[in-house]
């Protein structure tokens, strides 16, 4: 199938100001920050925690410039490899993983993570895993049949992705076809967590809004398994009251599943 042309200038590249999307991820700061991240990793942590998922490989689809996705799993896969569509989301995480001046502060994250896994004070430690985990950076395009080209990895153990569907596709066959092309990626048996917001159609980074692609159950059921992956848990939550005053996205709840990659 042609490759999905892009015909609209290349918002993400152009307008995606990682500083000010991390401004969401301040902890304790933002309603709708707290709300994904006490979500996302209370399930990250049941999902990679000791007798869950684990392996060799892992690689996070999506990742923009966060890195609170990889805390819990790095205690379970050996090697992460985090990727981006944008130069500058790279380069972000480039930022904190050296240790760069200017790198965002993710240490109240991370305390947060280690208090999830019983162990405040080993904050610094979990900091210095994630730093020694997560080996590369690559350039992605779930939109490419094979999405981390010119790059050319080991069939992985798992795919992680949070947010990043919904903002990278702007049609749902885009959306099934880029879960096939993510499936190339992942060992047979292997697990995609997959995480995001439903019913988005935009969300504001700073004073640019990107319009999102609306994700539900039934789609996301359907997709799924029409790209061959069998869902073994879905978690839900619907949006809290008091986030709806925030208008800088729409989103109605939020979800988190673990599938595997059939035959
Ligand atoms: C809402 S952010 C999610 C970032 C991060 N995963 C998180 O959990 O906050 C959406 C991300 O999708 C990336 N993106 C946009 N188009 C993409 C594409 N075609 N392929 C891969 N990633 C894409 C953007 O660069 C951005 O980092």
């Amino acid at each position: 199938m042609a490759l999905q042309e892009r015909q609209e200038p290349d918002v993400y590249q152009e307008n995606f100001e990682p500083t000010s999307y991390l401004e969401y991820y301040r902890m304790n700061q933002d309603p709708v920050g707290d709300e994904v991240l006490h979500f996302l990793l209370k399930h990250y942590n049941a999902t990679f925690k000791p007798g869950g998922l684990e392996g060799k490989l892992l690689i996070d689809i999506g990742s923009g410039p966060t890195i609170y996705q990889f805390l819990s799993a790095c205690e379970s896969f050996q090697e992460i490899i985090a990727t981006d569509y944008t130069d500058k989301n790279l380069q972000e995480l480039e930022k904190w993983l050296k240790k760069m001046p200017g790198a965002f502060d993710w240490s109240p994250v991370v305390k947060y993570v280690c208090e999830l896994e019983g162990n405040r004070d080993k904050w610094a430690e979990k900091e210095e895993r994630v730093r020694r985990t997560v080996t590369q950076v690559l350039k992605c395009d779930v939109l490419k049949e094979r999405p981390l080209e010119p790059a050319v990895l080991p069939p992985a153990d798992g795919l992680i992705s949070s947010l990043c569907l919904e903002a990278a596709c702007p049609t749902p066959q885009a959306c099934r076809d880029a879960l096939r092309h993510l499936r190339t990626l992942l060992r047979l048996g292997g697990h995609l967590v997959l995480s995001g917001g439903f019913e988005t159609t935009f969300f504001m980074v700073g004073d640019k809004r990107f319009s999102t692609l609306p994700l539900n159950e039934k789609f996301l059921r359907e997709a799924l398994q029409e790209a061959g992956f069998i869902i073994e848990k879905l978690e839900k939550v619907t949006r809290a009251a008091e986030t709806h005053l925030d208008n800088r996205s729409d989103y109605t709840g939020l979800f988190f599943l673990v599938a595997r990659r059939g035959d």
